[in-house]
């Protein structure tokens, strides 16, 4: 039988850029309209890349500041990652240089498997970002590949986490994945979920 690779990836970006919400429709095919803040969840999916059959661990974190002390730790841990930002806000695309910055420096390297993803694409009327500020970016940071997306299209999505895939399959041609055995469950499920806790601001008038 064939010896299933696993890759973990983990999906950075500020709060309500999209985050959860691509990962949903890429592990369930489901949309979420609401909007309720990720401490962090853990999905996986089995998928075939090329013809090869691998395991995805997927690590959607917290955009909140409050939320993010356990960043260096799945920084570590991940090996591949997208950096979404959402095309109505140009700070969402700013911050992502601070978090890439801070990924290199934990795992020591001068390049990973990384993909930048504008997200909220149908949101066209309301666009903060032009397209080649993103790809200035993608190419000051040596062509790293760039997408627009729509979550709630269901647009490009499949095909940032595969690109992200194959880099991480590139990466791992000398044999380091974290190893095979298909456990897990079946093809597509979230494995883990600390509880969820929705922020309450206090408004002073
Ligand atoms: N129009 C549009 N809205 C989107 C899209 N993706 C997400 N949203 C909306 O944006 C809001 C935030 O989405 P989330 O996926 O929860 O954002 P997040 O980045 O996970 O947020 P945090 O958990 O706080 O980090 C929700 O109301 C979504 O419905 C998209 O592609 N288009």
């Amino acid at each position: 039988m064939q010896h299933r690779r696993e890759y973990h990836i983990v999906i950075l970006g500020a709060g309500g850029v999209g985050k959860s919400c691509l990962t949903s429709q890429f592990v369930h095919n489901e949309w979420i309209e609401y909007y309720d803040p990720t401490i962090e969840d853990v999905y996986r999916k089995v998928i075939d890349v090329d013809g090869r059959s691998c395991i995805l661990e997927i690590l959607d974190t917290a955009g909140t500041e409050q939320f993010t002390a356990m960043r260096e730790i799945y920084m570590k841990a991940g090996q591949g990652f997208l950096l979404v930002y959402s095309i109505t806000s140009l700070s969402t695309l700013t911050e992502l240089s601070d978090l890439r910055d801070q990924i290199l420096r934990i795992k020591e390297a001068d390049s990973v498997p990384l993909v930048i993803v504008g997200n909220k694409s149908d949101l066209e009327e309301d666009r903060a970002v032009r397209r080649d500020r993103a790809i200035m970016l993608s190419q000051k940071w040596g062509r790293v590949p760039f997408y627009e997306t729509s979550a709630r299209k269901r647009q490009n999505v499949d095909e940032v986490f595969l690109d992200l895939c194959r880099q991480m399959m590139r990466a791992d041609v000398g044999g380091s994945g974290s190893g095979g055995g298909a456990g897990g469950g079946g093809p597509s499920e979230k494995v883990a979920q600390t509880p969820r806790k929705k922020r309450r601001f206090c408004v002073i008038l």
